[in-house]
């Protein structure tokens, strides 16, 4: 048999299995049965082969996979990203994978969501190293019987914004779905446009791929509110799943702008971290009210700031601390004392400016430690039953 037909007859096994097999069944059946081309390429094209895991551009073929998966009844968990891949967006697609017999990834880098004064030109791009860790990781879900990463759809901007070109501006001319004031608050009061864009992005992303379930990180806390009242307000028939935190062994939360940071930045950017640990532990003792909470806070993340304003600049790793909460769950608006049946959100941001003086030698990270980083991170003060 040619490679082409050999390819075409594992394609209609494929469709065949999939009508017969129960969803949790089909896995090993058919990786095994279904690889067809081989290539140097870990992941391919689904307009060029049929492998594991296809790869779609257009919105067309996509939606006739997820048609075949939903006639035989299988699951499909969509995991949202923009790509630069690491271990807290493997550990969405292992969950995805525990809890449906297909995972679909996007890789889009959603230009609506930086606004014009943002990082989108300078936000890592790393395709070949992202397919290879898909590749790896699939294969370990093989091995586990879990479900597989069956699809990654890695669409154009033209695709995704058909009718008008992309547009950053707060005005934005376009087609765009908003929350407010939750849009508003928090990372949206120094992201204008960013929620929005999130929002719309999601919108398009699940109404093309028909999700039964959507994963996303809870380091990007607020916008899993956002995502939920997002499925909850348009009555979208998909379920929204929270992933934990991922972190490096210091407690850094993981992120895709970390390689940015560079040794100095990486070290004291930890106050973020440390700071929300010191607030969590005054919660864990029994305080309610903000102040209460929120000053152990405050009171180490301004320690750090005169600290470092006191170095050499050659020493120093300069940041501005954009907000330290404590939120409501479902709002994300400001709490003067905690529900203890609701719970709250501790949350920050800090800006890590540019590295001054680099020294001989010294680990600037990507952009040589010129490009100003912005880290998020959150705990979340759980209700008390
Ligand atoms: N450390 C992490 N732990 C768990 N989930 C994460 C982590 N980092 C990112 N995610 C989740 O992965 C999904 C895709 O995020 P994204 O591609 O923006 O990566 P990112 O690391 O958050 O990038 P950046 O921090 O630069 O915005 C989101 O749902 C996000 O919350
Ligand atoms: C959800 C998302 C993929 C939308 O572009 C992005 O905001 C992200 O990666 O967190
Ligand atoms: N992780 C959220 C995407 C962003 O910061 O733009």
């Amino acid at each position: 048999m040619t490679p082409l037909l050999r390819c075409l007859a594992a394609r209609s096994a494929r469709r065949y299995m999939l009508a017969t097999f129960p969803r949790n069944s089909s896995h090993s059946l058919t990786a095994s049965a279904v690889r067809c081309l081989s290539s140097s390429s870990p992941l391919r094209s689904a307009t060029t082969s049929a492998s594991e895991t296809q790869i779609f551009h257009d919105v067309e073929p996509l939606r006739k996979y997820r048609r075949e998966l939903l006639l035989s009844k299988r699951t499909v968990g969509l995991v949202p990203t923009m790509g630069a891949l690491h271990e807290g967006h493997l550990s969405l697609v292992r969950q995805a994978a525990a809890e449906n017999s297909h995972v679909f990834v996007s890789v889009y880098v959603n230009p609506t969501q930086f606004g014009l004064n943002e990082d989108l030109a300078s936000y890592p791009k790393t395709w070949e190293a992202d397919m290879a860790m898909l590749s790896a990781l699939d294969k370990e879900l093989a091995s586990t019987g879990a479900g597989r990463i069956s699809a990654v759809f890695a669409p154009s901007t033209k695709t995704m914004y058909p009718t008008m070109p992309p547009d950053s501006s707060i005005p934005g001319a376009g087609s765009f779905v908003e929350m407010r004031p939750l849009g508003q608050l928090l990372e949206g009061a120094s992201r204008p446009v960013f929620f929005r864009g999130v929002a719309t992005v999601c919108m398009k992303l699940f109404n093309i791929c028909a999700p039964d379930s959507v994963y996303f990180g809870q380091k990007d806390i607020q916008q899993t509110v956002v995502i939920k009242r997002l499925v909850k307000d348009f009555h979208l028939d998909t379920e929204v799943r929270i992933g934990p935190t991922q972190r490096a062994d210091d407690g850094l939360a993981l992120s895709s702008r970390n390689v940015y940071l560079g040794s100095r930045r990486r070290l004291i950017g930890l106050v973020l971290s440390q700071s929300l640990r010191k607030a969590e532990a005054q919660y864990k003792a029994g305080k309610r009210k903000r102040g209460d909470i929120l000053w152990p806070a405050n009171a180490h993340a301004d320690s750090v700031v005169l600290e470092q304003d006191a170095l050499e600049p050659g020493q120093r790793a300069r940041f501005v601390v954009d907000y330290l909460s404590l939120a409501d769950p479902e709002t994300m608006e400001e709490l003067e004392e905690v529900d203890e049946i609701r719970g709250a959100i501790l949350s920050g941001a800090v800006k890590m400016l540019p590295v001054e003086n680099p020294g001989d030698g010294e680990e600037l990270g990507v952009g040589g430690g010129q490009i100003p980083v912005r880290l998020i991170d959150n705990i979340v003060l759980n209700p008390v039953t």
